[in-house]
């Protein structure tokens, strides 16, 4: 099975992370994800993720750290879930394709439904 590229982003709003929950018409419906998306052909993973997130919340975000990759395979599909650690920069939060968003602290953002690639992220991203 061909396996989906796929960028993802752990954005920061001061001392707040962002998480987004997917709408009921999504794949993976309800779920907790962080912001993202597929990587398009001939993109680069920072190009994507800048540009994902603009489509998704409408902000601009500085990336400033790669995390490890995740590779999973759901029953129908496999992605490379590839995080960023970013800073929020500028633009109005808008919800363009979630049903949600939650600005948590860590304690807050493990208790969510995420989806299943990102439990490795969102460890890595805990005990930095
Ligand atoms: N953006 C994003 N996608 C994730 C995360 N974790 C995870 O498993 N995914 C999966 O990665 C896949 C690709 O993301 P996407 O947002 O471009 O895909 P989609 O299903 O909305 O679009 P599609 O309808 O065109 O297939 C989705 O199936 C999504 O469920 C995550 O943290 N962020």
């Amino acid at each position: 099975m061909k396996t989906i590229l796929v960028t993802c982003a752990i954005i920061q709003f001061e001392d707040k992370i962002l998480a987004v929950q997917r709408s009921e018409t999504m794949k993976l419906p309800l779920k907790w994800e962080f912001a993202g998306g597929k990587i398009e052909s001939g993109e680069s993973e920072l190009d994507c993720i800048k540009r994902e997130v603009f489509e998704e919340l409408n902000i601009k975000i500085e990336v400033k750290e790669r995390l490890t990759p995740v590779t999973h395979q759901y029953p129908n599909f496999k992605i490379k879930l590839i995080p960023f650690i970013a800073e929020y920069l500028s633009g109005e939060l808008k919800l363009r394709e979630h049903c949600s968003f939650l600005l948590a602290d860590k304690d807050e953002l493990i208790t969510l439904d995420w989806a299943e690639a990102d439990l490795p992220i969102l460890k890595e991203f805990i005990e930095l």
